[in-house]
Formats: structure tokens, C-alpha cells, sequence
């Protein structure tokens, strides 16, 4: 079928044999994935399952269930197991020569949980490698639809939680993010408070990923320092759980985490099911699975300084941090690849459905016309500046259209080549201000790396590279969580050498120089930026309102 012309067009013939090579894993909201990446770091094997089109009995929209009640997102349990026996299986098939691997990593999806029945433990560890993993797996689990990051039902959770560190900042400086409904700590507390039966029949809580880790492991697999930072339960600086957060949650609750580990840990060897059944050499490794964020930023290449830009529907960050600073906007997470490191996510509601709406009203519906308006204009736009949040924007809470003239004086329309230019100037000045706001700071060796659909524009590309006065590439992420599963699948072989995942991966190819910051650039926006950062504080007071 379709999967075998593509794995041909990438270049891989099942005969060739005797390429070396890591695994890497992502076990995503709609799909698994597996990617093959040989010593010189190319991709020459990819494959994946789509739960709603290639595991129809679990009747899966967007690979999830949504509850009636709107907030509670779940998926089966067993589904992501049956997924991996699929992708295992049509691997054989094809002749893939497992013998040849010599360590895998893999991604999850964030903040998803699993939760083992107690005596689960025992099945992993005793599997038969005559039967496919579903089989064997079918009464591990206490909860056997676990909920995702979409589920958004323990808002009343996350209030607990918050008030039990000392509020919402606390919780921050704590673990790296206030209380989100998403994250892992207040999916437990909910389903302690809610099915305290099934919690105390749970011998082990797994993320997502720590759980696929499991599964190669045949045994209980450690959460990793940087998915572990997704569960509002983590202290980020010293990588232990926090007592005081755990105990909110739920009772014993350290005791079926099991002790967190960097995430760049060798931990262990995969499970004789799979050298049995499937020809893996017994010695092939295992390296601490992550979130699929942490392994994105792995697969781009991130180092310290640099920045991901993805201008999808919604624009999101990422960033290297070396000191974070913990706020109510935005994630910090322990850095997946330096484990004295930090990486931040920032999110952007108003991202490209802005940009379209913009162009349709003032660059006749077209992106030509939209990218002549940028250049038509100068760097600063003449002192011109504008908000453009049609939907409420998380980063920051505001709404609404807000434009100023070059003395401050807010004005009710631009002409449409200012104003094109003010969206652009204005999005990428509040992507840096805030990145800023997390400790980020634009370093001479900082690159930016940009993906996504507003990415293939140059012009835009350009704002960007003057704004922050640092060059941009773009780079193609379409696989970048299985890539960078593999990256540090590879980076685990090299452990306790000391060898840093940049020169690991320095081999990888290269991402493409797009746009370099224009002469004078900085000095426009450092007058600028200051300007922009104290008019979204005047918004943000007017529209809060005075205080209840
Ligand atoms: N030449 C262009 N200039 C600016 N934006 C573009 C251009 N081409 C595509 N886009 C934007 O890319 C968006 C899609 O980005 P994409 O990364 O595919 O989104 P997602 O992955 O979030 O679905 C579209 O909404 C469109 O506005
Ligand atoms: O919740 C978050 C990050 O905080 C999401 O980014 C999930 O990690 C998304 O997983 P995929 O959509 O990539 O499967």
C-alpha cells in the first residue's frame, strides 16, 4: 500500500541489511510513529498507526474520546498498545532487521496518564513472546480510558492545588507552570476523588511516555525530569517530587511514581519479548522516553540561546532557558537533552487565522499583496503599533483590536499597508517580550528556528530576523518528536562519556538560512519594544477593569 511507496521514495530496501541504527518513538494524540535513523543520522525507515483509520474498534475521533459532559477527553488505554503491536508486526512483515538496533527512545503526548493495576508488574515482566502485547496486557490497567492533554475537567483541582502550595505563582516557581487542567498531578487528584476504589487498586502511574518506555522495558519504566514537568508536581530545580504538592493530589502518590530520572538515562535493556518474537538484540537499549515537545526540541536541534518559532494555526514557542523565571503565562520544563538546562513553551492563540483575516481586509486576500505591504513599509512601521487578538489570547489575556500612533494615542484604523506591518511587528515583538518575561535572553550565537504554514514566507521570515536581531532557518518539524527520539536514543549509547547531544547530533542535516537581521534593525527595536511592552500593560489594565 502506501506506507511501503513511501518508505521506497525515502530510500529504504529491505534487503540491504546491516544498518546499524536507534528507534525513535512518538506516541502522539492521533497516531504512532516509529522512525529508523542509521549512524550517520539519516532517516531511512518511517512507518505509523492511525487510531481512527487503522484501529477502527476503539471508535476513536481524533484519537480521543470526548465525554458528554464537553471537558473530559480520554483515550483507551489498550488502543496504544494495540498500536505498537501493529507497527511491530507490518515491521516484520517488511523484513525490517530489528537485529540491527541498537538503542530506541520515544516521545509521548504530554500530561496523558496510565495507571497499572497492582499486579501489572508481574504480567510485564513474564510476557510471552507467542502473543501480541494487547492480549497479554487486557487486565493491567485500573482506569482503562486515560485522560489526555484535551481533557480540560479539574478546574476545581487545579484551585486546590494552587491553594494548597500558596497560590498560583507558588505553584509556578515551584514546578514550572501554575495549575493547568491538562497537567498529570490534578488528572490524579481527580480520579482519586472521583474513583478513590480504582486509585487504591493502582499500583503504578505512568505518563504517556514513561508508559511506552515500560512497554519496551518489561518493566516500569522512570518519568523523565522534562515530561515530568508537565505534571505540576515536579520541582524543577531540584528534581524531586514536591511533598506538599503530591499530598494535595493524592495519598502514597510518590510511591506509584516511582523516582523521576534525567531524561537522558539509559533505562534498561528492552525485554526478551522482543528479541524472542522480533530478533532486537538482547543488549539494544532503552533511553528514558520524554514529551513530545521536549523531543521536538531535541529533533530541531535547539541549543542554548536559540529559539523554535512555529507559526501554525496558533504560534507557539520554544526556547532554551539557562535561568528560568517561573510565571503565570507560559511552561518551563527541565531541558531534555542538558539536564542543568531548562526549556520554556509559549503559546499563541492569534496566530495565522489573524494573519489571514488581516490580509483579507487590508492586502486584497492575498499573501503577494500581504508581503508587499511589508515591504513597502520600514522596519518600526514610523512608530505605528497594534493588538490584534479577534480571539481571546492567552499570552497575553487580551482581546480585541488596539492600534497607536507614534505618539501613543490610540487611533481606530491604520492604512493597509501600516497596518500589515503593525500585525507582523506586533506579534513577533510580544513573542520576544514575553520569551524575555521567562528569563529568555537573545544571545549572539542565537538562532531562530521557524516552522510551520507562515513559515514558507519570506517577508514575514524578515520581521522576525529584525525584531529579535537574529538570523532565521526554517526546518521542516514534520517528524521532529520520532527524529529527536532517535537523536537521543543515540545520545544514550554515548552515556557516562560526558558527550554533549550537540556533538551527537552534529552530523544531522542542517536546517536552511531564510532571512538575516537587516542593518539597523536593533536599534529600532530596542526604542520599540519597551514601547510595545508598556502599551500591552495599559491594555491589560483597561481591560481588567478595576479589581472585584
Ligand atoms: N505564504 C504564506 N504566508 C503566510 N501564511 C501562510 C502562507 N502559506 C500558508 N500560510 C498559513 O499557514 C497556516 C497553516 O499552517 P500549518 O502549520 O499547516 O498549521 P497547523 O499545523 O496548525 O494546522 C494557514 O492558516 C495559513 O494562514
Ligand atoms: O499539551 C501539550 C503541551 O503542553 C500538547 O502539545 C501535547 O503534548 C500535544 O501532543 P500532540 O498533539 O503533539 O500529540
Amino acid at each position: 500500500g502506501e506506507d511501503v511507496t513511501h518508505q521506497k521514495a525515502s530510500g529504504w530496501d529491505p534487503w540491504r541489511g546491516g544498518r546499524r541504527c536507534c528507534l525513535g518513538w512518538d506516541f502522539s494524540t492521533q497516531q504512532v510513529k516509529v522512525v529508523a535513523v542509521d549512524a550517520e543520522l539519516n532517516v531511512f525507515y518511517e512507518d505509523s498507526v492511525h487510531f481512527d483509520r487503522d484501529l477502527l474498534e476503539f471508535g476513536t475521533q481524533g484519537g480521543v474520546h470526548v465525554h458528554e459532559d464537553g471537558l473530559t477527553v480520554t483515550s483507551p488505554v489498550l488502543m496504544w498498545v494495540q498500536a505498537l503491536d501493529t507497527i511491530l508486526e507490518r515491521m516484520k512483515a517488511l523484513g525490517f532487521d530489528f537485529s540491527q538496533v541498537l538503542a530506541l527512545s520515544g516521545a509521548g503526548q504530554q500530561h496523558g496518564s496510565v495507571y497499572w493495576k497492582t499486579g501489572a508488574s508481574q504480567v510485564l515482566t513474564n510476557l510471552s513472546p507467542d502473543l501480541l502485547l494487547h492480549k497479554q496486557l487486557q487486565a493491567c490497567f485500573s482506569i482503562k480510558d486515560s485522560p489526555v492533554w484535551m481533557d480540560s475537567s479539574t478546574t476545581a483541582q487545579c484551585r486546590q492545588l494552587e491553594a494548597a502550595v500558596g497560590g498560583a505563582q507558588a505553584l509556578s516557581s515551584l514546578t514550572g507552570s501554575r495549575a493547568y487542567e491538562r497537567f498529570t498531578g490534578n488528572q490524579i487528584a481527580k480520579i482519586y476523588q472521583q474513583n478513590p476504589e480504582a486509585y487504591s487498586h493502582t499500583e503504578r502511574i505512568s505518563l504517556v511516555s514513561s508508559f511506552a518506555a515500560s512497554l519496551f522495558l518489561g518493566s516500569y519504566s522512570p518519568i523523565d525530569y522534562s515530561d515530568g514537568s508537565g505534571m505540576n508536581l515536579l520541582q524543577i530545580q531540584d528534581k524531586v517530587w514536591s511533598q506538599a504538592c503530591l499530598s494535595a493530589c493524592a495519598p502514597h502518590l510518590e510511591e506509584k511514581l516511582g523516582s523521576p530520572v534525567p531524561s537522558c538515562s539509559v533505562v534498561g535493556a528492552i525485554s526478551s519479548y522482543y528479541v524472542q518474537r522480533y530478533g532486537f538484540p538482547p543488549g539494544c537499549k532503552v533511553v528514558a522516553f520524554t514529551g513530545d515537545n521536549p523531543a521536538s526540541l531535541a529533533g530541531m536541534r535547539l541549543e542554548e540561546g536559540d529559539i523554535a518559532v512555529s507559526l501554525g494555526t496558533s504560534d507557539t514557542l520554544f526556547l532554551w532557558l539557562q535561568e528560568p523565571i517561573p510565571a503565570l503565562e507560559g511552561h518551563i520544563f527541565c531541558n531534555p537533552v542538558d539536564p542543568q538546562h531548562y526549556m520554556a513553551l509559549l503559546c499563541f492563540k492569534n496566530g495565522s487565522l489573524m494573519r489571514e483575516k488581516i490580509r483579507d481586509e487590508s492586502a486584497s486576500c492575498s499573501w503577494s499583496d500581504f508581503s508587499k505591504a511589508l515591504r513597502s513599509t520600514e522596519m518600526g512601521n514610523s512608530g505605528n503599533l497594534g493588538f490584534y487578538f479577534d480571539i481571546m489570547e492567552i499570552t497575553p489575556e487580551i482581546i480585541g483590536r488596539h492600534r497607536f500612533s507614534a505618539e501613543n494615542l490610540k487611533v481606530s484604523a491604520f492604512p493597509g499597508d501600516v497596518e500589515v506591518r503593525a500585525l507582523i511587528e506586533g506579534q513577533f515583538m510580544a513573542k520576544r517580550i514575553h520569551a524575555e518575561g521567562l528569563g529568555y535572553r537573545v544571545m549572539p550565537k542565537t538562532k531562530i528556528l521557524a516552522t510551520g504554514g507562515a513559515s514558507h514566507n519570506k517577508d514575514i521570515l524578515q520581521v522576525l530576523a529584525d525584531v529579535f536581531g537574529a538570523p532565521v532557518y526554517v526546518i521542516d518539524t514534520a517528524n521532529s518528536a520520532c527524529v529527536g527520539s532517535a537523536y537521543r536514543a543515540f545520545h544514550g549509547l554515548a552515556a557516562g562519556t560526558d558527550l554533549p547531544f550537540s556533538e551527537v547530533v552534529k552530523l544531522a542535516p542542517n536546517p536552511q538560512l531564510a532571512a538575516t537581521p537587516s542593518s539597523g534593525a536593533s536599534q529600532v527595536y530596542e526604542a520599540l519594544l519597551p514601547q510595545y511592552a508598556k502599551l500591552e500593560q495599559r491594555i491589560l489594565a483597561q481591560t481588567r477593569g478595576p479589581p472585584e
